[in-house]
């Protein structure tokens, strides 16, 4: 009950296998890196975590029953993406005002509204963009959209956050904002957190366990001192000493 659990995971696009796990668990309250090379299966990974994308095979727990996510319906399905928060590489913004876009899932939620009120506020303040509640979306720049879409994910405290390269289009002072941000919600609640990242010296900063990702298979896993400095695999070794290049 206390993990996210993921068993005989499969997807393939034609005759293509791009993601085979066996199985994957992820603790509680833990923060975990996923990084591995371009068109390994890492977005997928968390999509289907996510319940973005059906898997051929494949059930999920997230902190409670086992559910098989071939079979799963939408309405079986949205209590448990409720659970969720996620941040993609590029935010997307609804055509309204920044304090709308972070109370949406709020309200879809039915809270009151003075709850929505001081939940959206403390999200804002979070990601230190409150002054810019009434401001349309839509002309946000770059860096403050992305920290938006954070505030829109930890508002509804989910209890898994999935973070898709959130920073990987961001300047060095929003990406340090960024990580201050979700470093300080993974402290004070007891969040799991899975973030993607090409971004290495990111993962080492930020992740407690890393996963490397290669050819739709979690191939290492480990202690993120450990997973940096003593890589097992040959694989790994070539990947964080940069000889690996796709
Ligand atoms: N809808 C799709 N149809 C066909 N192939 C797909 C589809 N979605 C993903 N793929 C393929 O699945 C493989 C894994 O993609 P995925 O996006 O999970 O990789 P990734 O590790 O996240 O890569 P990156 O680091 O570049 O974002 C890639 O070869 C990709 O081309």
């Amino acid at each position: 009950m206390n993990r996210v659990e993921v068993r005989n995971l499969q997807v393939s696009y034609g005759n293509k296998t791009v993601l085979a796990v066996e199985h994957a668990s992820f603790e509680r309250g833990r923060f975990y890196g996923i990084v591995g090379p371009s068109g390994a299966g890492k977005s997928t990974l968390l999509r289907v975590i996510n319940l973005l994308e059906k898997p051929a095979s494949g059930s999920l727990q997230l902190f409670g029953d086992e559910t098989d996510l071939t079979s799963l319906s939408y309405s079986k399905g949205l209590p448990l993406q409720r659970k969720m928060g996620f941040v993609a590489q590029k935010p997307s913004m609804f055509h309204a005002s920044v304090y709308e876009n972070v109370s949406l899932g709020l309200r879809y939620r039915k809270r009151e509204k003075a709850e929505i009120q001081m939940l959206v506020q403390e999200a804002l303040d979070l990601v230190e963009l409150s002054h810019l509640a009434d401001q349309r979306a839509n002309t946000l720049s770059g860096g403050e959209a992305q920290r938006i879409a954070l505030a829109r994910a930890l508002v509804i405290k989910p209890k898994l956050l999935l973070l898709d390269e959130p920073t990987a289009s961001l300047d060095p002072y929003n990406i340090s904002i960024f990580e201050r941000v979700i470093q300080t919600f993974h402290r004070q609640t007891n969040t799991t957190v899975l973030m993607i990242t090409h971004n290495l010296p990111q993962a080492r900063r930020l992740a407690q366990t890393c996963l490397f990702v290669n050819k739709g298979r979690i191939v290492e896993w480990a202690d993120t001192d450990a997973f940096f400095n003593r890589p097992a695999c040959i694989e790994l070794q070539d990947f964080v000493s940069g000889r690996m290049i796709c």
